[in-house]
């Protein structure tokens, strides 16, 4: 692959990733890549970096140094899609700069956001009707944004919303790995995404469109107000949960809101019939993407005020089973193909004349600059906690599904995140057009 740096819409060959930015800490870890704090030269401002490596990789991680074609071609639609949707200047996507590619890496800068959706629900002192509407007006104003320029995101999951923007009170949509152009014909085929937030249509192979993504958004509505996914089925596994979307079977249900004495939580009445609205089966039935955000739960003139000491009990409760599910959700991450990325970032840090035995960059697993953050006051987010990237890369790098406990979880993972177009290849037991992501 040559080198080709770019800004995120118009190619200009003689830029060089490494001649514009300094490269920091490592923020989050991906299937292929990962995401590294980066210093613009001439501004000093601070960005983030999505790094993914597109070299051929076996069965067990090794690399033969070629790069994959497939893998190549994945990534540079991911670019493609995501700069097209940064483009509409939606502040509810995260902001592509510039993207590049040399020596078999990507790199895609982009705008730093603070934390996962997740992470910062499960540690948030409160939870209120008005909180959970903001998220909701968030998520559809970020899908709906990348529908107006004809992409479907096909990923739509709590793992791609991160909080960022002024006071990092905005939640953000990102990855575009499985992002796709609507075609002329108005329909696409292919199962693509993590298997609980699939709509039906797409499993059943019906041809679908962006309503795919709106009954995504609905999984997310139903996993936030119940602690479990719409479809529970018996077996925890990507093939029984798909099966269970496919058969409405256990049949899709809204169990009544209320806690263990029988009291029934009002507060989440207008997030239940939200939900209720967004998990319609029938496509044609569901809202699109403008039209849910209409509705009195999440509609911008309807004013909610948060209390500051309020957590509804039922969302404090669900918000850990919701994390405890995302994360056994998350696909493994491979050590070898971290170590593979940063044994090459090493080299071209060299390369381009920096100092690596002087940069800890690579063998800390800390980032004072945000340990520090963490203990001045929380003037940001008030009722937010920080999560230290310290504690983010010990998880990511040595966690794969680990739940907070400690214990390892069962993992859906193999068949959760899959793309047709990243390996090229079908696994045994894959159903045809099904190949596992990683
Ligand atoms: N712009 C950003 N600013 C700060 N942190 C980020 C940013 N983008 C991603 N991260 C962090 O990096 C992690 C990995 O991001 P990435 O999009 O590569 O992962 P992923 O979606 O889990 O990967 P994959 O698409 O391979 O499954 C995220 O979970 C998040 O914690």
């Amino acid at each position: 692959m040559g080198c080709c740096g770019s800004t995120a819409a118009t190619p200009a060959p003689q830029e060089h990733f490494f001649t514009q930015y300094k490269l920091g800490k490592k923020l989050g870890e991906g299937a292929f890549g990962q995401v590294r704090l980066v210093v613009d030269r001439s501004t000093q401002k601070e960005l983030a970096v999505k790094i993914v490596d597109v070299r051929e990789r076996d069965e067990h991680g090794a690399c033969s140094g070629a790069v994959s074609k497939s893998r190549d071609r994945v990534t540079r639609t991911e670019v493609d899609l995501w700069s097209k949707a940064s483009g509409t200047d939606c502040e509810y996507i995260v902001k592509l700069y510039k993207s590049f590619a040399e020596k078999s890496l990507y790199y895609m800068v982009c705008e730093k956001c603070q934390c996962s959706f997740m992470d910062r629900l499960v540690e948030a002192e409160s939870m209120s009707e008005a909180d959970l509407a903001k998220i909701f007006r968030h998520m559809l104003l970020g899908v709906f944004h990348t529908h107006e320029v004809g992409i479907v995101h096909r990923d739509i999951k709590p793992d791609n919303f991160l909080w960022g923007g002024p006071n990092n009170s905005v939640l953000k949509l990102c990855d575009y790995g499985l992002a796709v152009m609507m075609p002329k014909t108005g329909k696409l085929s292919g199962v693509f995404g993590t298997a609980p937030y699939m709509a039906p249509e797409m499993l059943r192979n019906e041809g679908y469109d962006f309503l795919a993504d709106v009954w995504s958004i609905g999984s997310v509505a139903y996993l936030l107000v119940f602690g479990s996914f719409p479809y529970s089925p018996s077996e925890a596994s990507a093939p029984a949960m798909k099966k269970a979307i496919i058969e409405d079977h256990p049949p899709l249900h809204f169990p009544a809101l209320s806690d263990a004495q029988g009291v029934v939580s009002g507060s989440l009445v207008g997030a239940l019939d939200f939900t209720k609205m967004l998990l319609k089966r029938s496509a044609k039935q569901r809202p699109t993407a403008a039209e849910a955000l209409r509705h009195e739960f999440v509609a911008e003139k309807v004013v909610k005020l948060p209390d500051a000491n309020e957590f509804d009990p039922l969302l404090r409760k669900n918000a850990h089973k919701a994390r405890s599910l995302t994360q056994q959700m998350r696909q493994k991450r491979d050590s070898t193909v971290q170590h593979g990325i940063d044994d090459l970032l090493k080299k071209l840090i060299i390369k381009n004349g920096g100092d690596i035995s002087s940069s800890n960059i690579f063998f800390s697993e800390g980032d004072e600059k945000l340990d520090q953050e963490e203990e001045e006051p929380r003037s940001m987010e008030p009722r937010m906690k920080r999560r230290s990237s310290r504690r983010d890369v010990k998880h990511s790098t040595h966690s794969g599904v680990i739940d907070q406990s400690g214990s390892l979880k069962f993992d859906m993972s193999p068949n959760s995140a899959v793309d047709s177009r990243a390996s090229g290849k079908s696994a045994p037991g894959d159903v045809p057009g099904l190949s596992n992501r990683c």
